[in-house]
């Protein structure tokens, strides 16, 4: 299991995290839900130690985690997926894959098994990474994080701005991840398809947990007034 534990994060004198406890089990799918400036990319950020944390804010199968860098979390098998995708413009759709799984863990995801279900994929592999679509670079950054073959994937806004087919596209990859016994921690602004998407949600306000649930029985009116702060 993931964890924080009241977690607080701070950009210099600004709190942006207070005290924010959440969790996620082997396998599961969990969403966070809350408007821009909630906390939602800050929560992911600390986890993976871009954003500093205390040692005991984070918690991976009852071993204290926090501050740790990016790197000794992704040796732990947790992945983020950042918003922005920011993948190395200089490298082919290929070279990005192959960087990242040099770098990663061993495990059932391999730049082949990608080219081989996502045919698409194998398409256009040879092109600069930043040479393709919005919805194409948004599975190249998917595909980059699951070839480290983690066994947590922070997903932050993969579906923004992309059309209803590339987001099918996005979801249907993370759905096969899912399928090996991935856990998914998704924010997603579309809080419908977050809900269907997840087993259990946390709508996030100002840096604190306001509500969570499990998403087949939320209440929509509950989560739109979580959601708004209204
Ligand atoms: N690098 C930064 N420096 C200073 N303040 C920041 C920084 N990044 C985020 N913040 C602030 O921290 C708070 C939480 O931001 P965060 O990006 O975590 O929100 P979010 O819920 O992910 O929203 P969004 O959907 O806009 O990304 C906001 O008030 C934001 O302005």
């Amino acid at each position: 299991m993931l964890r924080t534990d009241r977690l607080d994060a701070y950009y210099g004198l600004f709190q942006a995290l207070f005290g924010l406890s959440f969790q996620v089990g082997r396998g599961e799918t969990v969403a966070l839900i809350g408007s821009n400036g909630a906390g939602k990319s800050t929560l992911l950020r600390s986890i993976v130690g871009s954003v500093r944390t205390r040692r005991d804010g984070v918690f991976l199968d009852d071993q204290a985690i926090g501050g740790d860098s990016e790197r000794t979390q992704l040796n732990r098998g947790i992945a983020l997926v950042p918003e922005g995708r920011r993948l190395f413009p200089s490298l082919t759709v290929l070279e990005n894959l192959q960087l990242a799984a040099r770098n990663g863990r061993s495990g059932p995801w391999s730049v082949e098994r990608l080219m081989r279900e996502f045919p698409v994929m194998e398409a256009f592999q040879h092109r600069p990474a930043t040479a393709l679509s919005g919805g194409q670079q948004q599975l190249v950054a998917l595909s980059r994080a699951l070839v480290c073959n983690p066994r947590y994937l922070l997903c932050d806004e993969i579906s923004l701005g992309l059309s209803p087919v590339a987001v099918n596209e996005v979801y249907d990859l993370l759905g096969r991840a899912r399928n090996d016994g991935l856990a998914v921690v998704l924010v997603e602004q579309n809080v419908k398809r977050a809900l269907a998407e997840s087993d259990r949600y946390y709508c996030i306000q100002k840096g604190r947990v306001v509500l969570e649930g499990a998403s087949e029985s939320a209440d929509q009116a509950q989560v739109a007034q979580a959601y708004f702060g209204v």
